[in-house]
């Protein structure tokens, strides 16, 4: 069963109400990132390759905190905190007006146990402005059965 937005608010900080949808939590971005450097996955380990972050465009004086996106892929970071409870597995999707605007958001499997503030792939099909702070994706939460809780490479990222 998903859980409602509600339970999974609890969860993301910080939230405002707007955020909260009856479903999930929309996420908002904080940086953009592009990657310069190949990564690289092995069998045994892995490596991301150097990014760096994308400037942010001053069009214009009332909307300073602008991300200008020209087609092609970059990493979104987002602002809030995630903790993904036992008992449950965290999906993101992207927001629908992102969609609409020829843009995705993919995403991976958020474990239970996760700490942090995640990342997704943020493809640009057709040139997009976004705000810092924009909502951009939402979380769900559904329950699941694990045995063991997220202990990766990832556990409490991007926490000051
Ligand atoms: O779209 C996503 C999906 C997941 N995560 C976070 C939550 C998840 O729990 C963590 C690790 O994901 P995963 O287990 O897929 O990472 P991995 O590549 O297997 O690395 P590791 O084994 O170090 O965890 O990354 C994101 O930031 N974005």
């Amino acid at each position: 069963m998903f859980r409602s937005g509600a339970f999974v608010a609890e969860h993301v900080s910080p939230t405002t109400d707007e955020q909260v949808q009856p479903n999930g939590v929309d996420l908002t971005l904080d940086v953009v990132f592009e990657q310069l450097e190949p990564g690289y996955l092995g069998r045994d380990g892995k490596q991301i390759g150097d990014r760096v972050a994308r400037p942010m465009e001053e069009l214009e004086e009332k909307n300073p905190d602008t991300y200008y996106l020209p087609a092609g892929a970059y990493i979104a970071r987002y602002s809030e905190r995630i903790e993904i409870p036992e008992n449950h597995v965290g999906f993101v999707y992207p927001r629908s007006s992102l969609m609409r605007n020829s843009c995705m958001l993919n995403t991976a499997v958020w474990d239970a146990g996760y700490e942090g503030r995640g990342e997704g792939l943020l493809q640009v099909h057709h040139d997009i402005q976004i705000e810092r702070g924009a909502r951009i994706a939402q979380l769900v939460f559904a329950e699941a059965d694990h045995e063991e809780v997220y202990d990766g490479s990832y556990q409490g990222e991007n926490l000051e």
